[in-house]
């Protein structure tokens, strides 16, 4: 990592044995909106290294359950109601077997990135189709009621993509929290109470 980004939040989290800085968003989100609770069933998507899994895994306590999957390994010792899985998102049979072996879900997170080039219009259409692979993942898995946190790189079709959140959420928020970096474009879409399923 870049000298430049070892700000306040990449030391704390050092401090406090976090994977990553990461943490601190979910945890700003978790604090303001208390949508995940003791005992819930979560999916985490884009977990890699792991410290939103870190992080959930204390807030559901061992009675829940967190699935957490990513294109690279995540190498970090987790509790038995804990399993994290190798998977590309956009493999088709990756929603299948989650949707058979783990759902229903009572949340399912997203911090799921595309590698960044620099060239900003790229990098949010790339995010942006991220994100509807992880919303697809959600209204494949979720239980009614559940709720969905995702993050999106905002571009073009911001607009037309939270349009979609919406048909399906019966509460929907756009969150950038104080742990994100001020000049990415990165924000969270926070939707609760999901309207009801769809076949994967
Ligand atoms: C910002 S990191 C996530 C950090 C994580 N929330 C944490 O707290 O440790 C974004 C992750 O998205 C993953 N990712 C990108 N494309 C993916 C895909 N097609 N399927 C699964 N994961 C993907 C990347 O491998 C990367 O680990």
């Amino acid at each position: 990592m870049p000298h430049a980004y070892r700000d306040h939040y990449f030391h704390r989290a050092k401090k406090e044995h976090f994977l990553a800085r990461a943490v601190y968003k979910l945890e700003e989100i978790q604090q303001k909106y208390r949508f995940m609770k003791r005992g819930d069933r979560v999916l985490d998507l884009g977990a890699a290294p792991g410290s939103w899994m870190q992080f959930t895994e204390r807030v559901i306590g061992p009675r829940g359950l967190l699935v957490g999957i990513d294109i690279q390994p995540i190498d970090h010792d987790f509790p038995d109601h804990v399993v994290a899985l190798q998977r590309d998102i956009f493999d088709p049979g990756t929603v299948v077997e989650l949707a058979e072996r783990y759902a229903p879900f009572d949340v399912v997170l997203s911090d799921m990135a595309p590698k960044t080039s620099g060239i900003k219009v790229a990098d949010a259409a790339r995010s942006e189709v991220l994100f509807e692979q992880a919303l697809a993942a959600a209204l494949g898995t979720l239980r009614p009621g559940g709720h969905f946190l995702a993050k999106i790189f905002q571009g073009q079709d911001f607009h037309r993509v939270l349009k979609q959140v919406k048909q399906h959420f019966g509460w929907v928020k756009v969150v950038k929290p104080d742990a994100s970096r001020k000049q990415s474009k990165e924000i969270y879409i926070l939707a609760l109470r999901f309207k009801g399923g769809r076949p994967v």
